[in-house]
């Protein structure tokens, strides 16, 4: 790139925002991504970083300020780098993640749908109902906090404006009592120590709260034995207290080993009117009340009459399914992870729901299954993980022939790719939909109507 250099300075207007949060601009047909702009400001900006095609810069001095821009109102939010649109009015969050939406159905997916009203979030704080805070030694004290942008830093800072405030309250207490008792913070350079991450969960509408310490070894669960009543005393909604062991040298915070300290490990909470058992292994929507409305959405979209056989692939603890469960014959619900099918076994029970059956195993491999003893569902509701569904469960969605797939994604990017390819095996995209589930972040939630061509 001959024309821009490191430290350069030039003139830039943004005129969109990147699927990542950065501004961008074009400086003589050169992308230039800047963090933290909004499209309509023009900024004197800093190159940083040269690549082959594109340039990393930094806002120095405002020309014009975009009238969507706003002032952060979280003191971290740039070392911190969660919301990554917490400078920016909501409104314009929503215009931009229903944009993400539309691009990559229509650049990477090749499809052209119907795009219903993108749905913005009431509450665009406080409105998750999962935390997980590494924990770190700093001058020979336990802190706890979040990790800085792109590193393994640990900010003390545990008043996140987007998590409850009686998460702050339990996390100070735990704290306080790992320091009182010289409990030592796990070191992933030197692989010691003992406390790695406390990992919290409440149900946004029972209020129940989960407690789980992340450590290296549950030998040791004995010098937690004063925390227990410690908590109980102070937080009557927690229901369950744990230990989770994980060894290992990794990003992953949660392993596989479980010690119950109080409680059976479980909380309990209500979605679409179903009482709901959730484990910390479990996947569970962390914006519950959102949730809620894009699942009744995906009902709508799916056209269920009591003849019906609905099968929910990667139903994790069963909550699509169950909530539809009443308008249809019987539910097949998949998924891969064991406790979250024994939580969705559970639910069903707690719930009345007799005409459920939800099997253990991966999606594809199951489908196949289904097929081949002669499973034909009228509906089949997918919602995959972020990287989407893999060739053979499509392949086996598809061969079963249901009158509608209904896909619901947390990564707009895979799932145009995924409806495209049950677009070659004879779908059409006819709807979708933006949900904001996680408002300030640019993460976002869509759901497809996809229908069996005549
Ligand atoms: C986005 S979550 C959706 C869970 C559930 N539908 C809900 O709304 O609570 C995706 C789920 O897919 C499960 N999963 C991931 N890979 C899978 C696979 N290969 N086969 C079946 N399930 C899988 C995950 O454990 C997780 O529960």
């Amino acid at each position: 790139m001959e024309d821009l250099k490191k430290n350069d300075i030039i003139p830039l207007e943004i005129t969109d925002i990147t699927n990542e949060g950065n501004g961008v601009g074009r400086y003589n047909g050169i992308a230039v991504f800047v963090p933290s702009t909004a499209v309509g400001d023009v900024i004197e900006c800093r190159i940083v970083k040269v690549k082959s095609s594109f340039c990393y810069g930094r806002a120095e001095s405002y020309t014009v300020r975009s009238d969507t821009r706003i002032e952060s109102d979280c003191p971290v939010s740039k070392l911190c780098g969660g919301c990554s649109f917490r400078h920016i009015i909501y409104e314009e969050e929503c215009r931009i993640k229903d944009n993400f939406i539309r691009e990559s159905f229509e650049r990477i997916g090749k499809l052209s749908p119907e795009y219903l009203p993108f749905s913005g979030c009431k509450d665009i704080d406080l409105y998750r109902n999962k935390a997980q805070y590494p924990v770190a030694e700093t001058e020979g004290k336990a802190v706890c906090g979040f990790y800085a942008k792109r590193s393994h830093r640990v900010v003390e800072f545990t008043r996140c404006r987007l998590q409850p405030k009686i998460f702050s309250d339990i996390v100070d207490k735990i704290i306080s009592y790992v320091n009182t008792r010289h409990i030592p913070a796990y070191d992933e350079v030197r692989l010691s120590g003992l406390l790695r991450h406390i990992y919290l969960r409440r149900g946004a509408n029972s209020g129940e709260i989960m407690v789980c310490l992340v450590v290296t070894s549950i030998k040791k669960a004995g010098v937690f034995d004063d925390l227990v009543p410690a908590l109980l005393d102070s937080f009557s909604d927690i229901k369950t207290v744990l230990l989770n062991e994980n060894p290992r040298n990794t990003n992953v915070i949660l392993g596989e080993k479980m010690k119950y300290l109080y409680g059976d490990g479980s909380i309990k909470d209500t979605m679409c009117g179903n009482t709901v058992s959730i484990s910390p292994l479990s996947f569970y929507q962390v914006n519950t009340h959102q949730a809620e409305l894009l699942y009744a959405m995906a009902a709508e979209l799916a056209g269920l009459s009591e003849n019906m056989t609905l099968l929910d692939l990667y139903c994790g603890t069963g909550t699509i399914g169950l909530s539809m469960a009443r308008q249809v014959k019987k539910l097949i619900g998949v998924e891969i992870i064991q406790p979250a099918i024994d939580n969705a076994v559970v639910n069903a029970k707690a719930n009345g729901i007799e005409n459920a059956e939800f099997i253990c195993g991966d999606a594809g491999k199951i489908a196949k299954l289904l097929y081949e003893r002669g499973e034909r569902p009228d509906v089949i509701i997918a919602d995959p993980a972020r990287r989407g569904c893999d060739g053979e469960s499509l392949e086996y969605m598809a061969k079963m022939s249901p009158d509608r797939i209904v896909m619901i994604s947390c990564n707009h990017t895979t799932a145009a790719r995924d409806c495209a390819i049950l677009g070659e095996l004879g779908y059409s995209c006819d709807k979708v939909m933006g949900f904001d589930l996680f408002p300030r972040t640019t993460h976002v939630e869509c759901v497809v109507l996809m229908s069996k061509e005549k």
